[in-house]
């Protein structure tokens, strides 16, 4: 773990969708460097924490700090050195690959040469170099989320939020990715806060965040947990912090 400055700062965070406390007081900090697992069972508030952070709405309370800077601050900043990687589908199915991650590039000032190897090493990674001229929907659904995440990592981001990524993976698929990522954060230093159902996924987290009912009931490393709980592995973790019933592996 580094001693730099944080990256992504929540504090006191809440949100409400009517009578449904979908966030409630939620506080933690993410530095760069650091792999972040987010783990809670459905309705726990994951998808609703990301696009805050996204900056698609503002908190009923509390703040939320990406970069040092507030959405309100300055969110244009921020998006060019974020990637996000939603449950929904972000990709045009209609165009191909490459002018899919083409058209996103250009989103992010993009051009030339430069939005060429982007998009070139992006495909490379997700071994999508020979299906780059073919439509997304013509694709299988994992290769259609390969090409989600590939676009979220186009621009180089400082801080990558990934909704259930590997939704769709099949195993070798969802290995590599998550070691993929685990060598991103450790190399280039970036940030990243993975939401899943899957414990194996975090496993090698630096930090585990479990979240219930909205609320951060656990912020610690895995062996944490395990401490914590008094159980000897994560799957037991989670399921005494979240319920038995609501586990998954
Ligand atoms: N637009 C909305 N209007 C009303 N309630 C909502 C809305 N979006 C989410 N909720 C509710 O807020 C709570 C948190 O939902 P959220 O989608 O953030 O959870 P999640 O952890 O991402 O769940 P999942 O793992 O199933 O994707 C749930 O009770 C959900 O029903």
């Amino acid at each position: 773990m580094t001693t730099t400055e944080p990256i992504l700062t929540l504090r006191d965070v809440s949100k409400s969708y009517g009578r449904i406390d979908a966030l409630q007081d939620v506080t933690f900090d993410i530095r760069p460097g650091e792999f972040v697992g987010l783990l809670g069972p459905n309705g726990a508030g994951k998808s609703t924490m990301f696009q805050i952070i996204s900056g698609l709405f503002a908190p009923d309370a509390g703040t939320v700090t990406v970069f040092g800077k507030s959405h309100a601050e300055g969110s244009a900043a921020i998006l060019s050195q974020l990637g996000v990687v939603f449950q929904a589908r972000s990709v045009d199915l209609d165009m191909t690959i490459k002018e899919n991650l083409a058209f996103h590039g250009r989103l992010f000032g993009l051009s030339g040469r430069r939005l060429k190897a982007c998009i070139g090493e992006q495909v490379e990674r997700f071994g999508l170099s020979d299906l780059q001229a073919r439509k997304v929907r013509q694709l299988s659904g994992g290769q259609q989320r390969k090409v989600e995440i590939a676009r979220a990592l186009l621009n180089g981001p400082r801080l990558l939020v990934m909704d259930e990524p590997t939704a769709g993976l099949d195993a070798p698929s969802r290995r590599a990715l998550v070691q993929d990522m685990r060598d991103i954060a450790t190399e280039a230093g970036v940030a990243i806060l993975w939401a899943t159902h899957l414990v194996d996924e975090i496993e090698g987290a630096d930090r585990v965040i479990v979240l219930n009912a909205g609320r951060i009931v656990a912020d610690s490393t895995p062996d944490g947990l395990r401490e914590t709980t008094n159980t000897p592995d994560l799957t037991d973790a989670y399921a005494v912090l979240t319920g038995p019933q609501k586990a998954s592996t």
